[in-house]
């Protein structure tokens, strides 16, 4: 028999389930993910911190954990909810089950609960802030005041609690795609210097870049645009990342000082946000935001839908964006605002994940523009 486990939201709903992760207690905004596939994606990537996670898809952990899908070094989620856990691990990939992965990275998880009912909750109620209690001691009434607790997400600046201590460079492209370079064993030409903002990166972003021929140098959050700039880099790209971007000021001035240089920018999600906040326009919480591997995008030049992975819980406010910025995508969800670029300059930014991980890759030539970019800024020179 596994331990007992519940899940408290803050209006006072309770699920019951068993503890499938480590026993102890944990907080955060509950928001849903309905990607079929990639829990070990989605609990690594950073853009989770503070987030409990409840997935709509009902069996859960049948291809395991591995070393090879993990999107940063650590479980960045403060807990998972799932239906039903699966018991058999079916994946020559699978280094050990899902149960044992929480438990050593000292995740609080619950199964056995409803998901289905929790997700039409959540959508209906919009995200609620929540606590998981698994094992001994369990109380009904301390999780609710331990849900009530927490602050929510809205103003919490979370990029600097995830990001890099120091800068690091990053040699690694995408073992996954068979016919690239990198997969088959050879050295794919550098051709330009990235410097990638960690405001809670996504391991993919750094690959992708790699695949295109980038040598790629990641910095913490904090690194001003001075620093930035005298690394001497053919572009910058503003990462994915947890919390709120509104409070992120010295990410918005440092993006401020590379907006009034040539110097080419792709945003991605976060990043994308602060891209738009640094040039003047606002952010909004979303009700219970955009978290799958299916969501339909619009790109608005040819009309062209694309299926996208998505993980957010703002969004930027289209009707605030300054004429210096054009929407190029937007979502067929709900109609927010999904892709931007300068009118003048060689900017851009993308709300959704270009670089999946999981999810599609129908967005993908998102990173083949921003070499575009790279380029076009060479022969300006
Ligand atoms: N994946 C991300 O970068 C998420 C951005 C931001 N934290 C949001 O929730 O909207």
């Amino acid at each position: 028999m596994r331990p007992e486990a519940l899940l408290a939201l803050e209006d006072g709903s309770v699920f019951r389930g068993t503890a499938i992760g480590c026993q102890g207690q944990t907080v955060g905004e509950v928001v849903f993910n309905t990607a079929m596939t990639g829990y070990q994606e989605i609990l690594t990537d950073p853009s989770y911190c503070q987030q409990i996670v409840t997935l709509t898809y009902p069996h859960v952990g049948n291809v395991g954990a591995n070393s090879e899908d993990q999107e940063s070094d650590r479980v960045y989620a403060s807990g998972l909810a799932i239906r039903d856990y699966s018991f058999a691990v079916s994946n020559w990939r699978a280094r050990e089950p899902l149960g044992a992965f929480l438990a050593r990275h000292q995740v609080v998880a619950i199964a056995d609960i409803d998901t289905r009912r929790l997700t039409r909750h959540l959508r209906q109620h919009g995200a609620l802030n929540g606590c998981i209690m698994a094992g001994e001691g369990i109380d009904e009434a301390e999780a609710l005041v331990q849900a009530r607790a927490f602050p929510g997400l809205k103003g919490m600046d979370l990029a600097q609690a995830v990001t890099t201590d120091a800068s690091y460079g990053w040699s690694e492209g995408s073992w996954r795609l068979e016919q690239t370079a990198f997969a088959a064993g050879k050295k794919i030409k550098e051709r330009f210097h990235v410097v990638v903002y960690d405001f809670g990166v996504k391991r993919n972003i750094l690959r992708m870049l790699v695949d295109r021929g980038c040598r790629v140098t990641v910095v913490p959050a904090k690194t001003s645009a001075k620093e930035a700039l005298a690394l001497s880099p053919d572009g910058i790209v503003l990462s994915n990342g947890p919390g709120d971007p509104d409070p992120c000021g010295y990410a918005i001035t440092a993006i401020q000082e590379f907006l009034a240089q040539p110097i080419p920018l792709f945003g991605i999600c976060l990043g994308h946000q602060l891209l738009a906040l640094a040039s003047g326009a606002t952010t909004v919480k979303l009700k219970f935001g955009h978290h799958g591997a299916n969501h339909p995008v619009q790109d608005l030049a040819t009309g062209e839908v694309l299926i996208t992975s998505q993980n957010h819980g703002f969004a930027v406010n289209e009707k605030t964006l300054p004429p210096c910025l054009e929407p190029t995508h937007r979502s067929l969800f709900d109609g927010t605002l999904q892709g931007i670029q300068h009118r003048d300059k060689l900017v851009l930014g993308f709300q959704g994940h270009p670089e999946a991980s999981p999810g599609p890759r129908d967005i993908a030539p998102l990173f083949d523009r921003f070499i575009t970019l790279m380029q076009k800024a060479h022969t300006q020179q």
